[in-house]
């Protein structure tokens, strides 16, 4: 049966999803990718982002409303049915769950009886942010911080729990100490993970990343020399340069416990997103400082966006909890759009706060 592999990748709001998928495209010209973008915003950042670097060699399609394949109104069963009849311009199919999903659906849709014949899960990535997961990066709002806590920590555990390889990301900081004291905690959450990878700006060997076939019936065999992997001795990995292949245990397709996770965020309406806009121009040099006071403020998990600044300038923002990153390329906008995740984030408040530091009208 010649199946087109898929391989999805999840990971908490800001761990380096894009970021991953786009080190991945940028490394195979050669291979025709398809890559699904799902945001729980409402508007596509992410499938902007990496259309903006006018890949030839794959094709991005976007897939709003966060939750891909968890409602029957969505578009991912008319994508995937579109990719299905052009099944034979691709070689790979990447899926960007959004930060807020647990990838349980998408297995689901996959495995059914309209798709198996023609798609194959690959393998399921989990980006984490280290950082984060460590818990020294986590500053929140006043007045809902434990909610938002005890919210990210349980989608954690629910998406490493479907992970075959997790990305320990965003370790540009972090000491051996921290590095280890990470893969112990992934190790912990999720003993089913086979491949811990340690990554900087979520940059990967697309061979770790692409064609792992983990979920193939005839899995259990090796690829290339494997010195070590994650694991084996019971302790963590630190040093990646240890594997330098790697290696397929008793696999059997993933425990997919589709009842605890199918409704996972049916439950928890907690997790809010809204868009702000501008007609004004911004200051690019204030905005950035104005999105980490307003992560301090309220619980804004992440913020994105393009913003029109002077000059006929647009500036491209990043905001993670308080890290924020901006980049500033020549163009014009129609108006400014922000999106803002968080838990029991107040739109109006973060409109006024907004606003008022900007001093020009956001809504
Ligand atoms: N410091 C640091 N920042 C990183 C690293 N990798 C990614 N980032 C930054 O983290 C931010 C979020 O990255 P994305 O790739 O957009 O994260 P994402 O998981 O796709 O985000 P959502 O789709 O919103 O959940 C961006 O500003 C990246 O530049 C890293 O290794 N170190």
């Amino acid at each position: 049966m010649n199946q087109t592999p898929v391989t999805v990748v999840t990971g908490f709001l800001g761990s380096g999803k894009t970021t991953l998928i786009s080190s991945v495209l940028n490394q195979t010209p050669d291979r025709r990718l398809a890559v699904l973008v799902n945001e729980f915003g409402a508007k596509n950042v992410d499938g902007q982002i990496l259309r903006s670097e006018r890949l030839e060699h794959c094709e991005i399609f976007d897939l709003e409303g966060g939750l891909i394949a968890y409602s029957d109104a969505d578009a991912f069963l008319p994508t995937l049915r579109e990719l299905q009849r052009r099944r034979h311009r691709f070689d790979h199919v990447l899926i960007e769950t959004s930060g807020l999903a647990v990838p349980t659906a998408v297995y689901v849709v996959l495995e059914s009886p309209e798709f198996s014949a023609d798609f194959v899960l690959d393998a399921t990535l989990a980006v984490v942010d280290t950082p984060l997961l460590l818990g020294g990066d986590f500053e929140l709002g006043e007045g809902s911080a434990q909610a938002s806590q005890a919210a990210v920590q349980s989608l954690f555990d629910a998406q490493l729990e479907q992970a075959d390889v997790v990305v320990l990301n965003k370790i540009d900081d972090l000491s051996e100490y921290d590095l280890l004291r990470a893969e112990g905690d992934v190790r912990n959450r999720a003993p089913r993970v086979r491949f811990l990878e340690l990554a900087y700006g979520a940059a990967l060997d697309p061979q770790l990343t692409l064609g792992l076939k983990l979920h193939e019936l005839s899995a259990g065999h090796h690829h290339g020399p494997v010195r070590s992997s994650p694991g084996d001795d019971g302790l963590p990995l630190s040093d990646q340069t240890a594997l330098d292949g790697h290696s397929h245990g008793d696999l059997g397709a993933h425990l997919h416990s589709m009842q605890t996770h199918l409704h996972f965020h049916v439950h928890d309406t907690g997790w809010q997103s809204f868009t702000l806009k501008s007609s004004a121009p911004q200051d690019a040099a204030r905005l950035p400082v104005i999105l980490e006071d307003l992560a301090r403020k309220f619980p804004v998990l992440r913020a994105k966006g393009f913003a029109q600044v002077g000059g006929d300038q647009v500036q491209t923002l990043q905001a993670v909890r308080t890290r924020v990153e901006a980049e500033t390329r020549p163009g014009l906008l129609d108006a400014s759009e922000l999106v803002f995740i968080g838990y029991h984030i107040n739109r109006k408040k973060v409109i006024q706060v907004l606003s008022g530091a900007t001093g020009t009208l956001w809504e």
